[in-house]
């Protein structure tokens, strides 16, 4: 049986225990911090006197929130990093609990402002350290929709939380005596359901005993200022993520210019409140349709292509948005921006999962929510003087009735600002993290989209069927170099024999005697550059051969035939590795293979450097850059995403005996389609 713990591959994200009992705590946590801001600032406004002091107060503990990110922040990745995570994310609910639980007893303005900043710092640990556990609890196939559903958990608890208070404060305004045992009724009431929902939980993520314990390795690094300027260091001179993290702070900076002017903006076209409902809506549902969708539309391209294309997408469509004076086509452009929106930002988070080294995962989540917190917190400051600098702009030939045809409020002109900071964000974070220099940003997007066109209207993309013979079970290992392919496809074999199955143990390339020959000539370092469609054809000439020799015939007596390696190999490191279009390698794989799939593809993931680690001689193409085995495992990962049916991912840095057992659990109800051998009683 596979262990309740283990990550298991390609499911929905929910069905793996781990990752849903920290789902529930970040459920439960976020209900309680929206609960809370509304209660604290409710509080505030409740313990002073007079206009100008209620709106200082209230100011004060949302000024106070963002503080702690300036100060705190920088330390908040260290301790995420070098304490235990478990400890971090259960002990920090409870503090957080205790913390609200205390304010109706204290019931003084000076205590809101110290939970404030306490409650925040506390958040500041927390958050990096939920962020760097997922990628700890799920495969990397399903980090992407686990940070969906995080991210949507976290905002969208908004909904319910501020319901919730809706509630208790009219049920508290109607029957007055009902709270009437609380000092202040509806506020202590919701102040007091905050801290029950951090504590409960604290107790769910305590029974979550998947998180690995102990801190992040830190290479010895105990000293905190040597720790800190360590992770800078690595997010500064690291492209990738510099990249990502310029732009996910330049995204979030021109979302808060666009949220903290759009009342006005809105006014200024006539809309009213509903109207500024309405834009508001209509971004979150972009959003949200951006997390759940964006990549998938664009899955064929480069994830890092996917993030630059988003955030300049955003800022270009920003422009019209502020231009164009119609509520009606500003609400259409508000749900694109917040598609594009939601796409980069999933594409961000899910790069920073998968790329980053977890001893310090933790410093960069940090990091990222110190500058994200930062930019915000600048721009919702300056954004509206700017806007009330600006004024009123009228340019164009004077029309009938005064006035001139093209007039834009302050607010408007700001927005556009903030869009042309925005594309320029965009291109400077799409340089620096671009891998596939050569190749147009165009040529890739049609070729991702008419892909996703055909897979829409050919029944075998459709289907992922591709053709499959009715005897014989086919099954593929891949994977990067060293990540234990030929380990598992014996280990497979072992087992199979034993229970009574015939089995084909081959591997791509060099298992005819023409594949031997190409073999020799692709791998040898002497053979030295080749032209790299001259390469794809000769992998693709030994996977015809491969095919029409070996594994057709085996399959049609029945057997079983286990391949280390076959076409997502070609269309990793010929399509993604080197500088060919991915969907002319695989199409010319295809051909060559008869669109013969496997009923099973393997994929064991381990990070290039970890793989490569496992040997020591390197042939032509293990070689290769660093960069290129990265690209070669992002698209391993991204076919097995396109097709969860037909994969089963694994974290290859497991035991071999614990991957063997996935293998085998997933393989067994596949195994109808082959034959036992003769007398055999499987
Ligand atoms: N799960 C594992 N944990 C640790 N070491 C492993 C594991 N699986 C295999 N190894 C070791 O790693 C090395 C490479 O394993 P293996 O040859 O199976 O990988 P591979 O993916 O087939 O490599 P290649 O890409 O070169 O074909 C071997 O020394 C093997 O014993
Ligand atoms: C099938 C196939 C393989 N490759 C590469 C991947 C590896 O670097 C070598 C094969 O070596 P192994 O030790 O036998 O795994 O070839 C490729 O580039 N394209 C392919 O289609």
């Amino acid at each position: 049986m596979i262990s309740t713990g283990s990550i298991t591959g390609d499911g929905p994200v929910l069905r793996v225990p781990g990752f849903r009992r920290l789902w529930i705590g970040l459920g439960l946590s976020s209900l309680g911090d929206w609960l809370g801001l509304l209660a604290l600032t409710a509080m505030a406004n409740l313990m002073v006197e007079g206009y100008a002091a209620r709106n200082y107060a209230i100011a004060g503990v949302l000024f106070l929130r963002v503080v702690p990110a300036l100060v705190v922040g920088p330390v908040a990745g260290y301790v995420a990093d070098r304490t235990d995570r478990r400890t971090v994310l259960v002990w920090g609910d409870y503090v957080r609990g205790l913390l609200f639980l205390s304010i109706p007893f204290v019931g003084e303005l000076w205590w809101v402002f110290v939970v404030t900043v306490l409650v925040e710092s506390v958040s500041l640990v927390w958050g990096p350290s939920k962020d760097a556990t997922v990628p700890n609890l799920v495969s990397p196939a399903q980090l992407e929709s686990a940070n969906a559903i995080s991210t949507t958990t976290t905002y969208a608890s908004a909904v319910p939380a501020a319901a919730l208070f809706a509630l208790l404060t009219t049920v508290d305004r109607l029957f007055p005596s009902l709270l009437g045992f609380l000092e202040r009724g509806a506020v202590d009431l919701a102040l007091w359901l905050n801290g029950i929902s951090f504590i409960v939980s604290g107790l769910v993520i305590a029974s979550l005993h998947q998180i690995p314990r102990g801190p992040a390795d830190l290479h010895g690094e105990t000293n905190l200022v040597a720790a800190v300027l360590h992770g800078w260091r690595y997010v500064v001179g690291t492209p990738l993520v510099r990249g990502l993290v310029t732009g996910m702070v330049g995204a979030f900076a021109a979302g808060g210019v666009v949220v903290g002017l759009a009342r006005t903006y809105v006014d200024d076209l006539g809309g009213g409140d509903a109207g500024y409902a309405v834009l508001f809506g209509a971004v979150f549902v972009g959003m949200g349709l951006g997390m759940w969708r964006g990549t998938r539309l664009l899955r064929r391209m480069n994830r890092r292509r996917v993030f630059g294309f988003a955030l300049v997408g955003c800022g270009l469509l920003l422009v019209p948005l502020a231009l164009v004076p119609h509520l009606e086509v500003v609400v259409g452009l508000a749900v694109a921006v917040g598609f594009l929106a939601g796409t980069a930002w999933i594409n961000g988070m899910t790069m920073l999962g998968l790329e980053v080294p977890d001893e310090v995962r933790g410093r960069t989540f940090a990091f990222v929510g110190s500058a994200v917190r930062l930019a915000l917190a600048l721009v919702l400051a300056v954004a509206p003087l700017l806007a009330g600098l600006v004024g009123t702009v009228a340019f164009g030939p004077e029309v009938a009735g005064g006035g001139r045809l093209f007039e834009y409020g302050g607010a408007a002109v700001t927005i556009v600002l903030a869009a042309l900071l925005l594309t320029v964000v965009g291109v400077l974070a799409y340089r620096l993290m671009d891998d596939h220099e050569g190749r147009s940003l165009l040529s890739d997007l049609s070729g991702a989209l008419r892909r996703e066109a055909g897979a829409a209207t050919d029944p075998l993309a459709a289907t992922g069927a591709g053709v499959f013979t009715e005897r014989g079970v086919f099954v593929a290992f891949e994977g990067g170099e060293g990540a234990g392919k030929s380990t598992q496809a014996r280990r497979l074999q072992t087992w199979l024999e034993a229970e009574g199955y015939s089995v084909l143990l081959t591997h791509e390339p060099g298992d005819t005697e023409v594949g031997r020959e190409l073999r020799r000539i692709v791998l040898d370092p002497q053979t030295g550059v080749i032209s790299h469609r001259a390469e794809a054809l000769m992998y693709a000439a030994d996977k015809a051969e491969h095919v029409d020799r070996v594994v057709l015939p085996a399959l049609t007596r029945g057997e079983v035939v286990v391949t280390d390696r076959y076409v997502d190999s070609t269309i990793a490191y010929q399509g993604a590795g080197r500088d060919l279009l991915d969907d002319d390698v695989e199409r010319i794989a295809r051909w060559a293979t008869g669109d013969l799939r496997p009923h099973l593809t393997v994929l064991l993931d381990v990070a290039p450097e970890h793989g490569l680690t496992r040997f020591e001689e390197r042939d032509r193409i293990e070689a290769e850059s660093a960069d290129f085995h990265e690209r070669v495992r992002a698209m391993f990962l991204r076919l097995a995403e396109a097709q969860p049916d037909h994969y089963l991912v694994v974290d290859g840095r497991q035991t071999p005996e614990e991957i063997e057992e996935q293998v085998r659990e997933r393989l067994r109800p596949l195994l109808v389609g082959a034959s036992p051998r003769d007398g055999a009683t499987a």
